[in-house]
């Protein structure tokens, strides 16, 4: 069995906290190459999910497979150089007056705060290169705390992908951004997209706007479970849509690009 190519395999995931399933039974496969969609009304358990994709939390019932490896069975300090993240949570735990260059540079090391100064240069030299590709390397000495929501967005991403992952999870990175700032980053992650050596990506967002072109698969969640998962094409419908956020919606798909409004 060629193991390489599943970068995620999850199988009856439940996540139970006290009465309420935070997940249910979700199933999920993701495979290299592919680039995931994530939607669902707030509270449906997207964040939950992301958080056993990355490790940071085992399921209470079902099999995770990450990267070949059975959450629970390894190390999670082996696989999490192999998973960049991009979250609020992530954005939450890196020191305000952290450059925007030892952000990227730090997660090297899988931490966050400059307080281990031997760095390689190759790894100063990566950091800058990162920081570059998203246009923020004019920034690179400014503390992060002071930096706009689009750009510590970005500086996010270099971030996530410092380690070289297998995986990018990109946690609603388009949340809070001007229609330029937005229009801008999904232009980026379309690229990103259709880039043969990037890793596979999962991208968690509220807004159908935000889905860049050439994401090519979509799970749709409501209450901890699996509404449709799937090819894009096929799976983002108005059926589906509806039974995802319980609203007569419909759906325009136009250069590439989806929008969706409650239907009158
Ligand atoms: N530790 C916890 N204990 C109990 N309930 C929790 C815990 N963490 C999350 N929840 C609940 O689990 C549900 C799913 O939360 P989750 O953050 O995964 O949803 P989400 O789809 O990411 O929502 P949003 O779009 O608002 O970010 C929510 O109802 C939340 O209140």
């Amino acid at each position: 069995m060629n193991t390489m190519s599943e970068v995620l395999t999850f199988k009856d995931v439940s996540v139970v906290r006290g009465r309420k399933d935070l997940l249910k039974d979700v199933s999920w496969e993701v495979k290299e190459g592919q680039r995931w969609i994530v939607i669902g009304p707030n509270g449906a358990g997207k964040s939950t999910l992301m958080n056993i994709a990355a490790t940071r939390l085992h399921p209470t019932r079902g099999t995770a497979d990450i990267l070949g490896e059975r959450l629970g069975k390894v190390s999670v300090f082996d696989l999490r150089p192999l998973i960049g993240l991009s979250s609020a949570l992530v954005a939450n735990s890196i020191p305000a007056n952290e450059t925007a260059l030892n952000v990227v540079l730090t997660a090297a090391y899988g931490m966050t705060g400059r307080w281990r100064e031997k760095y390689e240069k190759l790894d100063e030299r990566r950091a800058f290169h990162l920081l570059h590709n998203w246009g923020m390397s004019t920034f690179m000495n400014q503390p992060f705390g002071k930096l706009s929501e689009g750009e510590r967005k970005r500086v996010l991403i270099a971030r996530a992908l410092m380690t070289d992952p297998e995986l990018l999870i990109l946690d609603e990175p388009a949340a809070g951004l001007d229609l330029a700032g937005r229009e801008s980053l999904v232009g980026k992650l379309a690229e990103l997209a259709a880039d043969e050596d990037a890793p596979a990506l999962v991208l968690v967002t509220h807004h159908l706007e935000e889905v860049p072109a050439g994401f090519t698969h979509i799970m749709m969640m409501r209450d901890g479970q699996v509404v449709a998962a799937g090819e894009i094409e096929s799976t983002l419908n108005e059926a589906n849509l509806e039974a995802t956020y319980g609203m007569a919606l419909s759906l325009r798909h136009e250069g590439g690009r989806y929008s969706a409004f409650a239907r009158s």
